[in-house]
């Protein structure tokens, strides 16, 4: 990494002219630096006559959020760019297109989305995106199978878990999503009126050995090469449109989590709605269509699971009987297991959502935490019973009941 340095807009400006076939020759190009992601710096540069733009997204060899004293290791552009491509093979039409990866600069360039929002946002408009199951339920059921041992030779996918080995971005995820918010610690950030929920979560010693079990899980299933953060930030959406972008925690792991990951965001919404509407009809109604969302990935999810299942595995003992009734049953376990840890870590843990954090109402804004932190804790501690989606839908009803 000797040439590494942080780019400045106007390199980044020179950098982007440098893509053939983008911008036209002589194009006036604005810079414009994004600051909403946790991690790294993300360069707008757009060439206004023409309407065309790119992204340019460079790692810092740090937390960016934290500082210069958090280290943080620039291969992870190598994974985000290679999981970019893998993904963008299976789901073409679900990924930005990457046009360039320049390991020394730690730096990509792909394809501008600013067509479409950031799907957070999106809800917190109280948006409805009618094909967003479909498209997600897709993009999970084609990026898992496909990268799992029912499809892929067994010797290459270990490869593939090698390429993959994600250490330090996967201890962030150890840190913040299974481990800080059960305990007193300086990575937990939350106001002091719902400091007793939190005070019941450190001493649940019934939930702690779930989170114990869903931990060791994510450590060592290397079911298939997982999104590794699928919450609605990174997912850009329009009425006709999906987009997934920034797998840098890309890594083999349990399937459960990325499909977890959306449904725990759509359920941190869910929570939010207290804040967003003193309407009580329109909340019920906005609850409905997410809980539908719910429900519909994860039925579109499994549909297309089992189809790629029955027509495309490689294993000979993918055919086993009963053997793909029992792998599902389990991934919907792990689902629902997974859901649950997400959202109790964005509730009182060291990153939150805006979709809680941004309710100007502090009255409200306690009820959406409580209301999370309870749906959170109950997804954890039915997670090894579960044998039905609609037991996440009955769990976040009786929350706001
Ligand atoms: N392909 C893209 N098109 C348009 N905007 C993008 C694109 N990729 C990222 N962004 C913008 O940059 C922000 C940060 O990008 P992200 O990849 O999430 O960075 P980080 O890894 O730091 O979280 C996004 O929230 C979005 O606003
Ligand atoms: C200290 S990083 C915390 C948090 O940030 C990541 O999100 P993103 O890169 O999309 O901004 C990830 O969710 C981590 O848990």
């Amino acid at each position: 990494m000797g040439n590494y340095h942080t780019l400045t807009q106007a390199e980044a400006v020179e950098y982007a002219r440098g893509i053939e076939g983008v911008f036209p020759a002589g194009a006036q190009l604005k810079s414009r630096k994004i600051g909403d992601g946790n991690l790294n710096h993300v360069f707008h540069i757009s060439d206004p006559a023409s309407g065309r733009g790119l992204i340019l997204k460079q790692a810092l060899p740090y937390v960016k959020v934290v500082g210069e004293s958090v280290p943080l290791t620039l291969d992870r552009v190598r994974i985000e760019s290679e999981a970019l491509r893998i993904q963008g093979e299976l789901c073409p039409d679900l990924t930005p297109k990457v046009y360039a990866y320049k390991p020394d600069l730690a730096l990509m360039v792909m394809e501008d989305l600013s067509d479409h929002i950031i799907m957070r946002r999106g809800l917190m408009e109280r948006g409805r995106y009618p094909l967003f199951a479909g498209h997600i339920g897709s993009f999970l059921a084609r990026t898992l199978f496909f990268t799992s041992d029912l499809a892929m030779d067994l010797q290459e996918k270990k490869q593939r878990v090698k390429a993959f080995i994600n250490p330090e971005l996967c201890n962030i995820t150890e840190d913040l999503i299974f481990d800080a918010p059960y305990k007193k610690s300086r990575m937990n950030i939350f106001e002091p009126h719902i400091r007793d929920a939190v005070e019941r979560i450190w001493a649940d010693t019934e939930l702690h050995l779930e989170v114990a079990l869903l931990r060791e899980i994510f450590l060592t299933k290397a079911q298939a090469l997982l999104h590794g953060d699928l919450h609605t930030d990174n997912i850009f959406i329009k009425l006709d449109s999906t987009k997934v972008i920034d797998p840098e925690f890309a890594y083999y792991g349990p399937m459960g989590f990325d499909i977890g990951t959306v449904i725990a965001n759509l359920l941190l919404n869910y929570s939010g709605q207290e804040g967003w509407s003193t309407d009580a009809q329109e909340r019920t109604d906005y609850r409905r269509y997410l809980l539908d969302t719910v429900r519909d990935l994860w039925t579109q999810f499994e549909l297309r699971f089992r189809e790629l299942w029955n027509g495309h595995a490689a294993d000979r003992m993918a055919k086993t009987r009963g053997y793909q009734d029992l792998y599902v049953a389990r991934l919907l376990q792990d689902t629902i297991g997974f859901a649950g840890a997400k959202m109790v870590s964005r509730v009182h843990g060291f990153i939150h959502v805006a979709d809680i954090d941004h309710i100007e109402d502090a009255a409200a804004r306690e009820r959406a935490q409580r209301i999370a932190l309870e749906i959170g804790a109950a997804l954890i501690k039915r997670n090894r019973s579960a044998r039905s989606i609609e037991e996440v839908l009955e769990i976040a009803l009786k929350a706001v009941n």
